[in-house]
């Protein structure tokens, strides 16, 4: 029945201008807004929530089976489409090759509809179902089958959402009994309570538990009462997710008390409601919501019974609540040891022998000796001071140790800066040289060469060193922004390009996307090493693991967003301790640009960041196009690589999760030596937590043979099997402890936005750390914060006002638009920045007033 439909139901009546059938709510919004893109968009309608009328009775009847070929789109990286056998039961969705493999329940995939948003593009006869972990776009190979198709998932979503509204109205019943004469349910209502609640866990909806024991426990205390529309809204909000029970009898289990509640549902449409004080009550269906809900709004319970199953229902929420709670607190433990156990290195011994080969020995050893390789050779090169910025071991003079530094020999216009800023550092004492970190002597003693000289490379890899001077916290812990609704600011502004919706400002980390992306230079020492590595297929191994190390930050970062840089808004880097100098500036604001550039002894990294974003109702997919570009001075390469897609997950709800998935080319555009190819690996919907972030990466040489192969997963390390010996290459950073409350921010990302005296006078007023806004949200003065964002906002949409006025048009200072040897579009950096700052100064040059 090779693209033929098959129903369980003869007949299907559809309509081709399918209003009176569906209900298409929202244009979806698809891009950043070029015109092909608004006009594809256009097509696009996001199909509206079932709904059925609150207090209305439920049609729960079982929507006919509907199965047959449909065609489907590769996983990510595959393109292409390819034909798949569906099959759509009591809302679930499942596929596989064939009709044979449906019925023997080889199954490639299964979705449960009434979780997913559904969009649909009826002029290419798409439907797209976004169910947050996992997104299905199919297609129909005739409107017929189009049609079809629509009609029935539609059907199937309504029905799954009745099906747990009965529920849900079973729940309010069995709590609303609270009359005398229904006191003998006492237990069947706790019962039913119970299973409910042990449902809803069970499938994962651990943001909806805690309401309802919440607002449970507040109405058992006489306090708020649980509003109808509210548990409704929520659970429509939830896409409440409950297996139909089956209809086995005698067996004690949640199917049996569902049959229960089921029953109960039954009985609010019967005529044996309780009715005792409440005439108006009746019978009527209508009303039978609003009578629970005075029973519940009305916690004044008269009868011995109904306070015994007050009192047991309390009981019983608390007791699954502090249970819920434990189990949180014994799996937050766990991953805790997790943690622990894989960062540290006692532990890291007591597992397998190999694991403690591969994590400690060999890649410290290995480390080592590349680091004392790369020191060594930056000595020999031609000065006779230490060429590398370093620091000095001897913590009593850090301004000493700066005065020994001499000036970087590679570029010119960063080494007139490093002495200028000598100066000036030196005369001002920062508050950063006031703190009493150290941490110094652990890498003193791991460095084999360095120490009698009173120097060592501040950048060891593995050893996450505390470099004195630099803040370990931020001024103030972050606000809970877990109550903002995201849904709604988003479905507001649907069909809009969301880089152009404002959002509040709780929602935002205190860092703008210009110092988000310096994050990617966190491990920056893998570059040194590279350009130290002879072996060029060796060298491509630790710049694959620089490129993987700039996505570690994903795991802890997912409940903000950074600011979005401002017109003009410019960003500066200088870390002495890793020997870089970085500048960013926002060149465009549609579509959003943000170019960067860093160059130090051994390397030059550089890259503008387009990115736009693809929301598919539960999910959005950011889709970077700039390359990013890498040079090693010592070997001439130039490298370039694509971005991996960052997809955020589930980002209307606190279940959001953020991965990364495609493939990854390196190509040194100086050389076809060798090349590198990685996969960001996607996740499975059916996969273990274990599997998830993982990285698969091939080094091949001029005839495709691969030379080296690595892997691991990007927020745990990166290993290479094919060198000399097993080797660690790039193992994220520890952590702080206190990381929840600080945004998920690392040590690193804590030092990004720091302003201390001697920068103060140095950076030019459109740095973003005097972004008010932000500094104000850094402060933890949310409220202030948010009254200052809008004025900034404002500020920029008046200076564009002004500028179109005048005919003019931003021409960014730092970077200048060229098109490369591809004849791509790209930000270079104009080399003027470091040159400026120096001489004569940002506070003697005529500065953008950006807020
Ligand atoms: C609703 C909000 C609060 C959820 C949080 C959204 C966060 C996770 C989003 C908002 C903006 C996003 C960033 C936008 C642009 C880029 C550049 C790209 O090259 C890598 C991903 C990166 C760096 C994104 C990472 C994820 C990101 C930080």
């Amino acid at each position: 029945m090779d693209h033929q439909v098959s129903s369980s139901q003869s007949v299907i009546s559809f309509d081709k201008s399918p209003a009176s059938t569906f209900k298409p709510s929202h244009s979806r919004n698809n891009s950043t807004g070029s015109s092909k893109h608004s006009k594809q968009a256009r097509n696009w309608e996001v199909m509206e929530e079932a709904s059925s009328v609150p207090g209305s009775s439920l049609d729960l009847s079982i929507p006919g089976i509907c199965e047959g070929y449909l065609m489907k789109r590769r996983k990510y990286p595959l393109k292409g489409w390819h034909k798949r056998y569906f099959l759509l039961e009591r809302g679930v969705l499942k596929y596989s090759k064939t009709q044979q493999d449906v019925s023997q329940r080889k199954l490639h995939g299964s979705l449960d509809i009434s979780m997913a948003v559904m969009s649909v593009n009826k002029k290419s006869k798409r439907i797209d179902l976004d169910a947050g972990d996992n997104l299905y776009h199919l297609k129909a190979k005739s409107s017929d089958i189009f049609y079809i198709w629509l009609t029935k998932l539609s059907a199937h979503r309504l029905f799954r959402k009745n099906e747990a509204m009965s529920v849900h109205r079973g729940v309010l019943h069995a709590l609303s009994l609270s009359q005398p004469v229904v006191g003998t349910m006492t237990q069947q209502s706790l019962s039913t309570v119970m299973n409910i609640t042990w449902l809803y866990s069970c499938t994962g909806y651990f943001n909806l538990l805690p309401f309802i024991l919440h607002s449970l426990l507040q109405w058992l205390e006489g306090s708020v009462p649980i509003t109808n529309t509210d548990l409704e809204m929520r659970i429509s909000m939830q896409n409440l997710f409950l297996e139909k029970p089956k209809k086995k009898s005698g067996k004690v289990g949640h199917s049996r008390t569902l049959s229960r509640v089921e029953a109960m549902g039954g009985m609010l449409y019967s005529s044996q409601l309780p009715h005792t004080n409440n005439s108006n009550m009746a019978a009527s269906v209508q009303s039978i919501p609003d009578y629970v809900y005075s029973q519940l709004s009305n916690p004044q319970v008269t009868s011995p019974e109904a306070k015994k199953l007050h009192q047991d229902i309390c009981m019983l929420s608390q007791r699954v609540y502090g249970s819920l709670k434990s189990i949180h607190e014994v799996l937050t433990m766990e991953r805790e040891r997790l943690r622990q156990a894989w960062t540290s290195p006692d532990l890291r011994q007591n597992t397998s022998h190999q694991l403690a080969t591969l994590c400690t020995t060999l890649s410290e050893l290995d480390m080592q000796s590349h680091l004392t390789k790369v020191h060594s050779v930056s000595l020999s090169s031609g000065s006779t001071e230490d060429s590398f910025c370093t620091v000095c071991t001897d913590q009593r003079t850090p301004s000493m140790a700066r005065h020994s530094r001499r000036a970087p020999s590679v570029a010119e216009s960063t080494a007139e800066y490093f002495d200028a800023s000598e100066v000036i550092m030196c005369e001002t004492s920062s508050e950063a040289e006031a703190s009493d970190e150290s941490g110094l002597s652990d890498i003193t003693t791991t460095s084999n060469s360095e120490p009698e000289e009173g120097h060592f490379i501040a950048y060891l890899p593995f050893l996450s060193s505390n470099i004195p001077g630099r803040r370990t916290t931020l001024p103030s812990p972050c606000a809970d922004n877990s109550h903002i609704g995201i849904m709604t600011i988003l479905y507001n502004n649907i069909g809009k390009d969301l880089s152009r919706v404002s959002m509040p400002v709780a929602l935002n980390e205190p860092l703008s996307l210009l110092q988000r992306l310096s994050e990617e230079l966190e491990y920056s020492e893998l570059l040194d090493i590279a350009n130290n590595t002879d072996d060029p297929y060796q060298r491509m191994v630790y710049v694959a693991a620089f490129s993987i190390s700039g996505y570690a930050w994903a795991s802890w970062r997912n409940r903000y967003k950074p600011f979005n840089p401002v017109l003009g808004e410019t960003y500066e880097n200088h870390r002495e301790d890793r020997g870089f100098y970085y500048i960013s500036e926002q060149v465009s604001h549609h579509p959003p640009i943000s170019a960067c550039h860093a160059e130090s002894e051994n390397f030059t990294f550089w890259q503008d960041q387009r990115w736009k974003n693809k929301f598919w109702g539960k999910s959005v997919e950011i889709i970077s196009s700039g390359l990013v570009n890498v040079t090693l001075p010592k070997y001439g390469d130039h490298y370039e690589w694509n971005k991996a897609v960052t997809c955020i997950h589930n980002v209307l709800s606190q279940q959001r999760w953020l991965e990364h998935y495609g493939e990854v080319v390196i190509r040194n555009t100086k050389s076809d030596e060798c090349t590198c190819k990685m996969t960001f690996v996607k996740s499975r919907y059916w996969s273990s937590e274990s599997s998830k972030n993982e990285i698969q990466g091939v080094v091949l040489d001029r005839a495709g043979e691969v030379v080296h192969r690595f892997g691991g997963f990007w927020h745990e390390g990166i290993f290479c099997d094919t060198m000399a010996t097993p080797t660690c290459i790039w193992k994220p950073n520890v952590q702080p402890d206190d990381h929840f409350q600080y945004y998920g921010f690392s040590r690193y990302a804590r030092e990004l936005n720091e302003m201390t005296a001697d920068l103060e006078v140095l950076l030019p007023p459109t740095d973003a750390r005097f972004r008010p806004d932000q500094k104000l949200l850094e402060e933890g003065k949310v409220a202030e914060a948010d009254k200052k964002k809008d004025q900034v906002e404002e500020k920029q949409r008046e200076r564009r006002k002004e500028m179109a006025k005048r005919g003019e048009e931003h021409i960014p200072r730092f970077f200048r638009n060229v098109l490369d040897e591809a004849g791509r579009e790209v930000w270079l950096y104009n080399g003027t920045y470091w040159k400026i700052r120096q001489d004569p100064g940002f506070s003697k040059t005529e500065n953008l007033n950006l807020w």
